[in-house]
């Protein structure tokens, strides 16, 4: 299986679970691994062959932006199924990270793989 990527996708949104989190706008950053075979657009050299990874950049910066969710793991997971059922992705692996969310640390979030790594 080959992997398109997109690293460090950043995007503003409200969330998290405390009062203030819900009344200013934080920076998330997404570092998004996405099984396919690239074998087809690398002998035609046709973007229609691929998983195009600058379509996918910005559905999710959409959906991103538009969401207020509570927790990072609700919006991985919906992160997860939309880029698995609009683009016929069998398999991913998503690091959703909040950076300088906690004092001390560069970003925390949670890391998920979905799917069958074929
Ligand atoms: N596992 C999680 N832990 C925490 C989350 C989260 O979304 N998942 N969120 C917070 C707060 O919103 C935090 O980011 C603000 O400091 C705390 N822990």
């Amino acid at each position: 299986m080959d992997i398109v990527y997109i690293r460090e996708l950043q995007v503003e949104t409200v969330i998290g679970i405390y009062d203030w989190e819900r009344e200013i706008r934080q920076t998330v950053s997404l570092d998004l691994e996405m099984g396919t075979d690239i074998r087809a657009a690398a002998a035609t050299e046709n973007i229609e062959n691929t998983l195009n990874y600058k379509s996918v950049s910005k559905r999710l910066i959409a959906f991103i932006a538009e969401s207020e969710f509570l927790l990072v793991e609700t919006m991985a997971e919906e992160i997860a199924q939309i880029v698995m059922e609009e683009f016929n992705v069998p398999w991913l692996r998503l690091r959703l990270s909040k950076p300088g969310a906690v004092r001390g640390a560069k970003d925390v979030g949670v890391l998920i793989e979905r799917g069958v790594k074929g």
